[in-house]
């Protein structure tokens, strides 16, 4: 049944709970990113107490779909997806506050998801108010029924466990084991923090976080990545000091273990193929000191924008930033690039994105097993494209956050297979100590399921003998 469009500014429930049923009704309409929708639907909010409790239910929701659609699932005796879709979101965002949210009363979250219903209901020619009162109440009254049986149906409890798509637990069981695949469920379950690369050109990290710590934002090192600090708690970024100065660039700690793969050196030409929003541009030109020259192609001319404006705040001169298709990069540079013009390539390539579900709960339900394939013919385009201009010698890393086999290992593997004039290299000495477990046994970087809190990224370093 299609989602019904609802007018929202007559209702008498909290304005909040409102929104967060907007959000989540166009979010399943179209494919718009979530912070994008809220961003649009809560403009006119003026206290930022509602935006955050907004957040907190569209977020959460998402994050959690699979789990509260098995125990609505059981309550109505029927699945959810056969009633209306305003419904459905009805039943999960009450659903919510009750599992999930401490702070609100049960008796609020009940009335607050019924006066919500009978404000929507009008637009559904039915009033299904007295439904959703009776299964939220029979939620708060009834036990918590036992879970899926892992030892008869593995990929069924951890879908219902971890609320990642049954589709995608059955895949992982399939090709990593038992085990594995749920380490890769509970990593992609967890909520990230807020990460950020420290621009050490700038300030050394000791530095910054004691300067955050005396002016009470309290955050800690990473684990892994020697650049990384993690906030201890949630904050506006853009509030944080240094964030104008350029002293650090939001980017997950898995993400920050790429750039060193390059081994780039200042006064060196690089070709960033996919380069926007440009965290590994920005990387690079650190590692780099600003010297040398960076290519930064991207085919998306606003996301080419934002790599720029990080390249001013992180004082990186060195870029040079290309709109351009980089399966044809020598077209794409026109007199800028020739055969061999570069001494390091960094393809950091379009993916499914499977590696980063837990920062796109959206996504996650969008998702499906067909976008592997369709990538992998892209990435195999964009690898052999990009090959044309590594010098003899040169050195390319192929990353992305995805560590699916079709999007790593595949495309990687029949590259080398059909350039033998092409050799794969391990990761080993580009890494800090920490990072040495996620090295797989072909020499690549795989951070999938680990338990460092980090996203799942993959990366292979390849070098062009001759
Ligand atoms: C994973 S993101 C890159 C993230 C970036 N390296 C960073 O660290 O901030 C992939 C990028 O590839 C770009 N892209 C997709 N297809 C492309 C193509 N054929 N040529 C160039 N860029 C492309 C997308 O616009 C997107 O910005």
């Amino acid at each position: 049944m299609p989602a019904e469009p609802i007018q929202l500014a007559d209702t008498p429930a909290s304005s909040s709970r409102a929104m967060a049923l907007a959000v989540l009704l166009a979010c399943q309409r179209n494919d718009r990113g979530l912070d994008e929708l809220i961003e649009q639907k809560t403009a006119a909010l003026p206290d930022p107490r509602d935006r955050a409790l907004v957040m907190e239910l569209a977020y959460g929701v998402l994050r959690r779909q699979e789990t509260i659609d098995w125990r609505l699932g059981a309550l109505l005796g029927k699945p959810l997806f056969r009633l209306p879709m305003i419904v459905q979101m009805l039943l999960r965002l009450g659903t919510y506050q009750l599992l999930y949210l401490d702070r609100i009363p049960a008796r609020a979250a009940v009335d607050e998801t019924v006066t919500l219903a009978k404000s929507s209901g009008k637009h559904l020619g039915r009033d299904w108010s007295g439904l959703i009162n009776g299964v939220l109440r029979n939620l708060i009254r009834l036990p918590e029924p036992p879970l899926p049986d892992a030892a008869a149906h593995p990929a069924e409890a951890l879908s219902v466990r971890y609320a990642v798509p049954l589709w995608l637990c059955r895949r992982w069981i399939e090709r990593l084991g038992a085990e594995q695949a749920e380490a890769a469920c509970r990593a992609s379950s967890t909520i990230p923090g807020v990460t950020l690369r420290v621009n050490r050109r700038r300030v050394d990290r000791e530095a910054l976080l004691e300067r955050w710590r005396q002016e009470g934002i309290p955050a800690h090192p990473t684990s892994v990545s020697p650049s990384g600090a993690t906030l201890d708690k949630g904050q506006p970024v853009t509030s944080l000091p240094g964030f104008l100065t350029g002293d650090f660039y939001v980017e997950d700690e898995a993400a920050q273990l790429i750039p060193p793969l390059l081994d780039a050196r200042p006064g060196q030409v690089v070709f960033d193929a996919c380069a926007a929003p440009g965290g590994k541009t920005t990387h690079l030109v650190e590692l780099m000191d600003n010297r040398g020259h960076i290519v930064a192609m991207d085919r998306q001319q606003e996301r080419l924008k934002l790599l720029q404006e990080n390249c001013r705040r992180l004082g990186a001169s060195v870029v040079q930033p290309v709109l351009g298709d980089a399966r044809t990069p020598i077209a794409a540079l026109k007199q800028a690039a020739s055969p061999g013009a570069f001494d390091r390539i960094l393809l950091d390539a379009p993916c499914s994105g499977v590696g980063v579900l837990r920062r796109h709960p959206d996504a996650k339900w969008k998702k499906h097993t067909g976008m592997f394939e369709r990538h992998r013919q892209l990435q195999r385009d964009l690898l052999t494209g990009v090959s044309a201009v590594l010098r003899p010698g040169g050195v390319l890393v192929y990353s992305t956050c995805s560590t699916e086999w079709e999007e790593t290992e595949a495309v990687v593997g029949w590259f080398c297979e059909a350039h033998p004039e092409w050799t794969r290299e391990s990761v080993a000495p580009w890494l800090p100590p920490a990072a040495l477990p996620f090295v797989t046994v072909r020499g690549a970087l795989s951070t999938m399921g680990n338990d460092c809190g980090m996203d799942g990224f993959y990366a292979a370093r390849l070098r062009k003998k001759t």
